[in-house]
């Protein structure tokens, strides 16, 4: 059977910052929180050692607020996004101090901003683990609200049921920046391959998830999850962490940010502590990679379903 040559991923190489700073313990005050994110980004934005800006600046999971249950509705802030309003939003109608000092540094920096995922309290009173995106002129285009809830229980290592205090969304979020499509999920829901799978289908060239895993996890999983998606896809595939807490009895994340590429190859990786990631996207990885091992033009959907046509 001869090959159709797969169709080029559009974009352009552009160069990310995973900021990885410490996920706030119980005491911390959320102003506190939110300060030394934005100093973070501020010290992002400057680059790394060969001092080139990133185009996209990325904060993890659940950023301004400890990672507990009992924590994500004191911590929740109404954002008032929704897909239905997204082209008519007005940060500055805002309740959300979160956003709005997302916002600003998003503009006074010109560069994108996965702002993480912070708790969210919608409309009708539900709270839910929401990673807020911003354009260089500091407009929020999207809100990913995370879909699969984290609830796990392994004996011996950890329990953690999101879903005691928090509602999963229900939309797929895709991101157009000036440098391609990227889509973004948070954390637990990169174990489900069904959204990068779409992503990609889509046309993304990466998927990025702000995260938070764990050190029963993490050490199993983490670089796992991620290769496998990206080599699936063909894309690239990243997650951005906390750095590790080293005091308190509160959630110990697993650190080390990473992006991998189409190939499964690490091009780039952090310890567990306070640090940032400077990494490339480069569409021409993504072709080769399509174009060795031609598995977008050699599925069987007379055999099995293509789930990328099914729109969420
Ligand atoms: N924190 C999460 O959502 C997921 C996680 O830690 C895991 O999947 O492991």
């Amino acid at each position: 059977m001869a090959l159709t040559a797969a169709p080029p991923v559009q974009g352009k190489p552009a160069r990310l910052a995973f900021v990885q700073v410490a996920q706030p313990g119980t005491g911390d005050d959320k102003a506190r929180n939110l300060e030394h994110a934005r100093d973070k980004i501020a010290e992002a934005v400057r680059g790394g050692k060969d001092g080139k800006k990133p185009d996209l600046v990325v904060l993890p999971e659940i950023f301004n607020s400890p990672y507990a249950t009992g924590s994500f509705r004191k911590y929740a802030e109404r954002i008032g996004w929704s897909p239905e309003t997204r082209d008519g939003f007005d940060v500055a109608q805002t309740e959300s101090e979160s956003i709005r000092l997302l916002s600003e540094a998003a503009k006074e920096h010109g560069v994108w901003l996965i702002g993480g995922s912070i708790p969210e309290l919608s409309a009708d009173d539900k709270v839910y683990n929401s990673s807020p995106i911003f354009s260089p002129d500091g407009k929020l285009v999207a809100v990913h609200r995370k879909v699969h809830l984290f609830d796990i229980d392994i004996p011996g290592g950890i329990t953690f049921k999101e879903s005691e205090t928090l509602t999963g969304g229900d939309w797929q979020t895709i991101v157009e920046t000036d440098f391609g499509k990227i889509g973004v999920g948070i954390c637990y829901d990169v174990r489900f391959p069904e959204l990068a799978m779409i992503a990609a289908r889509k046309g993304c060239i990466a998927m990025i998830y702000p995260a938070a895993f764990n050190t029963t996890t993490g050490p199993l999983h983490w670089d796992l999850v991620q290769r496998a998606r990206a080599v699936d896809n063909q894309i690239y595939v990243g997650m951005c962490s906390p750095a590790r807490a080293t005091e308190g009895d509160g959630y110990k994340a697993w650190g080390h940010s990473s992006l991998f590429d189409p190939m499964g190859k690490t091009v780039g990786q952090l310890e567990e502590k306070e640090d940032i990631l400077f990494v490339d996207l480069d569409p021409e990885v993504v072709n080769k990679a399509r174009a060795g091992i031609p598995v977008t033009v050699q599925r069987r959907f007379d055999v099995y379903a293509d789930v990328s046509k099914v729109d969420v």
